[in-house]
């Protein structure tokens, strides 16, 4: 597998600029502007209220930012629906893990292939994913039954099954021991690097972001504070006040 510093990071996929949201008094996303390529891996921290998650449900049709525009592969998608996102090559894991739980699996992955394939191919498909993501001997197991760990890879799959162009991963490693960290940082890593997939990535295991991420991005109080290289950005005094003062 290549190393970072040899890969060369493709093509720019993401341009968003200036995006503002704000919840009544309260600037949830200030003036944030963020630049995304193929194969690349973004780290986005910061303490709890930055506007993480905030900035993702933008990206992904979620919320609509007040100010500020998103264009995606070249396609201006300000504002644009969760499905359009989708369709777009935008996909997404949630926080809280939301499975259909009285599906199966296979089911719930085939529900996302089904934007790009007919029933048959999107269950094909579907299989597939679920395997690359370690899930194959659950494949026909009630999603309502499942473990975190388990969730949490279905989440993962069913974030895969639209085929994305660039995958927002928020906090997929809570709650996972070390060895199944492990395992999902290696597949996260095959994503970008075999995939050519972007991925940003909303991680509170700063281990998993510095071994991971080509560039992190720090928010706090709803502004982007920091942006480099991973070892550079977590010396900045700036990022290290922000961790300070809160309970990160
Ligand atoms: N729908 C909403 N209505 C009102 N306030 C909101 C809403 N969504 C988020 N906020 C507020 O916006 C701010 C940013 O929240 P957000 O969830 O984006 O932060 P975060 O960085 O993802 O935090 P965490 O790490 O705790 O998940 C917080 O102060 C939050 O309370």
């Amino acid at each position: 597998m290549m190393d970072t510093a040899s890969r060369s990071i493709g093509k720019e996929l993401l341009r968003a600029s200036g995006l503002v949201r704000r919840f009544g008094g309260l600037v949830a996303v200030n003036e944030v502007s963020l630049n995304v390529t193929d194969r690349e891996i973004v780290g986005l921290i910061g303490p709890n209220g930055a506007g993480k998650t905030s900035l993702f449900n933008i990206l992904s049709g979620q919320l609509g930012p007040d100010s500020g525009n998103v264009s995606f592969a070249g396609q201006d998608i300000t504002g644009a629906s969760a499905s359009v996102c989708a369709r777009a090559g935008i996909g997404r894991t949630f926080q809280i893990v939301k499975p259909l739980v009285s599906l199966t699996v296979h089911e719930n992955v085939t529900v996302g292939a089904l934007l790009n394939y007919p029933l048959a191919t999107a269950r094909e498909k579907a299989a597939e994913i679920i395997g690359r993501v370690g899930m194959r001997s659950l494949l026909d197991r009630q999603a309502g039954s499942l473990t975190l760990e388990s969730r949490k890879r279905l989440e993962l799959a069913r974030a895969l099954s639209i085929e994305p162009r660039m995958l927002l991963l928020d906090e997929i490693l809570a709650g996972l021991n070390a060895s199944e960290i492990n395992e999902s940082i290696h597949l996260i890593r095959s994503f970008a690097h075999q995939d050519g997939l972007a991925v940003i990535m909303i991680e509170h295991n700063l281990h998993a972001v510095m071994s991971l991420a080509d560039k992190v991005v720090v928010l706090d109080y709803g502004r982007k504070i920091a942006e480099g290289k991973p070892e550079v950005v977590v010396r900045d005094p700036a990022v290290v006040a922000a961790y300070l003062g809160s309970d990160d």
